[in-house]
């Protein structure tokens, strides 16, 4: 990973106070949006306590409902749903919200604020009960409507290049939270002793060639001819094939060391199986802010138009060099 920055604040800084640096940046800077960002942060927190105790707490398992998506919820899908939307709630920067989790807009009850939030609360579900690394991947949108009143669909549907921030929290061997607000991508870990975030990778930008791949390969047989070629091609090659069915995780790992995740449609998901307003977009624009491409095949990724709260997509995203080798066989 290479790094290079006319902002470079020094590695170790808080959270905050690099928040604080960098409000210049946001377009309408007036502090809402670096509180908001805060505010996800602490449910973070909160979140990275339940699940380093999960085995302890009564969290694992299933929740006993399922999802808009007809997925069986996890224990800790609901309860980290209900801490993301809590802190929004009192947080006061976010006046709706949508989630995985729920199948219609969340109304916070802050029609005064200027920003609405998409959010996938826990990412990695399948990985919860089994100590492998999960994430939360979060999108802010700037509102529309106007403030003061209720914010609607169309708040949401803007499209993925309208985000003003996008992020994800991994809950790995250490718990990192990196985002972006259009000018660079920053990264922080999280020091428990200390209850803080602090700047640990600075403008993080990705190989441009990469050499491990990330997919389902049990889905092989299913995917288009092209994947198909191109995972032979890897082969070939003698890539590292690595997946660990937790998005954020494979996604961060790759962003780091160059490599490639795709999720292609398959007859059983003929639009893939991620979802695009709060998986796709949001690790799109870090990607692009890195110097890697996500694309759904044939368009990138922050240029299809949204027309559904969880509409899915097919994801390629990853170095540059590979996903462009990808789509040329698609
Ligand atoms: O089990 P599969 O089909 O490989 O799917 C794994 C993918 O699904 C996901 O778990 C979907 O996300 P959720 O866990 O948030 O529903 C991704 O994190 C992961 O990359
Ligand atoms: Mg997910
Ligand atoms: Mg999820």
């Amino acid at each position: 990973m290479e790094t290079s920055n006319t902002y470079a604040l020094p590695v170790g800084v808080t959270l905050d106070r690099y928040i604080m640096r960098r409000q210049s940046d946001f377009p309408f800077a007036s502090g809402e949006l670096s509180q908001l960002l805060r505010d996800i942060a602490l449910a973070g927190k909160i979140i990275n306590k339940e699940i380093n105790r999960a085995g302890l707490i009564d969290v694992t398992g299933d929740y006993g409902s399922s999802n808009v998506q007809g997925e069986s919820q996890q224990k800790l899908d609901v309860i980290a749903n209900i801490r993301f939307i809590r802190a929004l709630k009192n947080g006061g920067e976010c006046c709706a919200i949508i989630s995985e989790e729920d199948e219609e807009i969340i109304y916070t009850g802050n029609d005064q604020a200027k920003y609405v939030v998409a959010m996938d609360p826990l990412d990695g579900s399948s990985n919860i009960d089994v100590n492998v690394s999960i994430g939360t991947i979060f999108a802010i949108y700037r509102r529309v409507t106007p403030v003061g009143s209720r914010a609607t669909l169309d708040d949401f549907m803007q499209g993925g290049r309208k985000q003003v921030a996008a992020g994800y929290i991994l809950y790995g061997s250490s718990t990192m939270l990196v985002y972006t607000t259009g000018h660079g991508v920053s990264g922080f870990t999280y020091d428990h002793s200390l209850g803080e975030f602090f700047l640990s990778h600075t403008d993080m930008r990705s190989p441009v060639k990469g050499s491990i791949y990330s997919c389902n390969e049990g889905n092989y047989t299913d995917y288009p001819a092209g994947v198909q070629a191109y995972i032979e091609r890897c082969k070939e090659r003698r890539y590292s094939a690595r997946y660990i069915g937790s998005l954020v995780a494979d996604f961060h790992r790759n962003l780091l060391k160059g490599g490639i995740y795709f999720y292609p449609p398959t007859p059983k998901a003929p639009k893939g199986k991620l979802r695009l307003l709060y998986e796709c977009y949001p690790l799109a624009m870090i990607a692009e802010q890195a110097g890697c491409r996500a694309s759904d095949g044939y368009q990138d990724i922050l240029d299809i138009e949204p027309a559904g709260l969880h509409q899915r997509s097919p994801i390629y995203i990853g170095a540059k060099d590979m996903v462009d080798e990808m789509i040329n066989r698609l």
